[in-house]
């Protein structure tokens, strides 16, 4: 069956047909191209936007389908799993389809009921009021784990152990011995496991990557890379709140820096023929009165079979802003810095949408990517109380859940951007730099003891 989506008023392109209706799915749903109504520098501006009204040929044949079980029902979790709802194709993917079958939510039935419908789940998708129940469903080919990070070891586990494929929220465990138990079960089962750091599956992050492996830049010797929110934490955040309590693994190296070293790590050790863990890791914390990191950076040496060191600067603040008026004056938040140029990436780190090539002869290439889908209704979400923060079309977490699409299509069991060994080393640099400044986390969420009840 084919359903043919075309612009239902007007085929022009530009601003006055940014509310042109589209006919998909055989309903009517407004278009609307990601605009910002609220000050918070998560956003395009309208201006960095490229209207896009294609005509889409909709095709239901011969593809393989996923089927998700969504494990929490916060913020985020709410956002990936409306990612899933627009149909593939209009970004290009044809082969594939993402279906939410089943969510479960520690606190009710209820609320995984209400999510479900929140999200658009297909008709009689399961809601369970327990995790448990959900690793269960023997329809569930995946799961989405995005509670806190200091539940994603236990939570991970239960997945894994009940023989249930996994994609979980950055940052993967607390610590390296989590993730590396983890490895080691899902490779014992033959399961698929990935982090789900969606800028690595990102045209952005694929374009740069690309760049650099085909020596278009040179030798590149160094990267800056900044994740940086201004959030006023005292002001934001409750001591109880996710991003602050040491008891959910809060503060922000584990939950902004992962993306700064994210981008420290594909450009100088992902691209590399042969990648070699940083030889010295030195870190600087500076802690909210949590205990949790209000602010971190770090220092990578990368060592090079050629001679000679490549560096990595990565840096995290919760208290200081990479973007701090919001507007792009401060300039780019990533610099990879190489013998025949540099290319530089904007804020927000962790899903860029724009950079600039400049050329060793000064000429400068620019690029900008928008967030395409059919229909009102995929949006952003954050989990501390911001709300709705537009009315977009997709936030491009459906990217990475591509990736486990045709990962577990093509018998795949782990990300093709993001090995679980890089994944391993990037969380052996964050161990070491909470080491060299004597941040721990309580034991109980530290641990690779299993069950614990947390
Ligand atoms: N990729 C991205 O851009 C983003 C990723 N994240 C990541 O997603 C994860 C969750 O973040 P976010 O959605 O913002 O968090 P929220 O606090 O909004 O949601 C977390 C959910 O986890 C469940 N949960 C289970 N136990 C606890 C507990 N003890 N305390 C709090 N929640 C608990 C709850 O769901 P229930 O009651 O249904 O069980 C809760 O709603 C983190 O790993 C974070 O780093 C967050 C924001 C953006
Ligand atoms: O992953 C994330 O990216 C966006 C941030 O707002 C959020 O705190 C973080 O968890």
């Amino acid at each position: 069956m084919k359903i043919v989506a075309t612009p239902a008023l007007s085929s022009a392109r530009g601003p006055a047909s940014m509310a042109t209706l589209f006919k998909c799915r055989g309903v009517l749903t407004r278009s609307s191209i990601f605009f910002p109504h609220h000050k918070s520098s998560h956003f395009l501006s309208p201006g960095n936007l490229i209207p896009r009204f294609p005509t889409v040929t909709y095709s239901t044949m011969s593809k393989f389908q996923l089927k998700w079980g969504i494990l929490a029902t916060g913020g985020i979790a709410e956002s990936f799993a409306r990612d899933l709802w627009p149909n593939p194709e209009t970004r290009d993917v044809k082969d594939i389809e993402h279906k939410v079958v089943a969510a479960a939510s520690s606190s009710s039935a209820k609320r995984a009921e209400d999510f479900l419908k929140e999200v658009r789940a297909v008709d009689g998708a399961k809601a369970y009021g327990s995790y448990k129940e959900l690793v269960q469903d023997p329809n569930v080919d995946i799961i989405y784990v995005a509670t806190p990070h200091s539940h994603h070891y236990q939570n991970v586990r239960l997945c894994l152990e009940a023989g249930k494929n996994v994609l979980c929220e950055k940052a993967f465990t607390t610590n390296a011995a989590q993730l590396e138990t983890l490895v080691k079960i899902a490779k014992e089962k033959n399961l698929f496991l990935m982090e789900a750091v969606w800028t690595r599956y990102f045209p952005l992050s694929i374009y740069v990557r690309d760049i650099i492996t085909s020596g278009k830049i040179g030798t590149v010797y160094r990267t800056y890379a900044d994740l940086s929110m201004s959030m006023a934490p005292e002001d934001t955040f409750d001591d109880k709140h996710r991003m602050v309590n040491p008891d959910l693994a809060g503060g922000a190296l584990l939950d902004l820096g992962i993306y700064a070293l994210t981008w420290v790590f594909q450009t100088l050790y992902h691209t590399q023929k042969n990648p070699q863990p940083p030889s010295s890791v030195l870190g600087a914390i500076r802690k909210y009165k949590t205990g949790a990191d209000e602010h971190t950076s770090m220092l990578l040496t990368f060592p090079r079979e050629s001679g000679g060191d490549a560096h990595g600067i990565a840096t995290t603040s919760m208290r200081v802003a990479a973007d701090p008026d919001g507007k792009g004056t401060a300039g780019p938040s990533i610099r990879i810095q190489g013998s025949d140029g540099e290319i530089q990436v904007f804020h927000p780190a962790y899903r860029p949408s724009r950079t600039k090539f400049i050329h060793k002869d000064g000429t400068v290439d620019e690029k900008k990517w928008e967030f395409p889908g059919p229909g009102k209704g995929s949006g952003w979400k954050n989990g501390f109380g911001g709300g709705w923060q537009n009315e977009g079309e997709g936030q491009g977490m459906y990217w990475e859940a591509d990736e486990c699409a045709y990962a577990l299509r093509d018998g795949r069991k782990e990300g093709k951007y993001e090995s679980l060994e890089e994944s391993v080393v990037i969380m052996r640099v964050m161990d070491e730099v909470r080491k060299q400044n004597n941040m721990k986390y309580p034991e109980k969420i530290e641990t690779v003891d299993y069950p614990v009840d947390l």
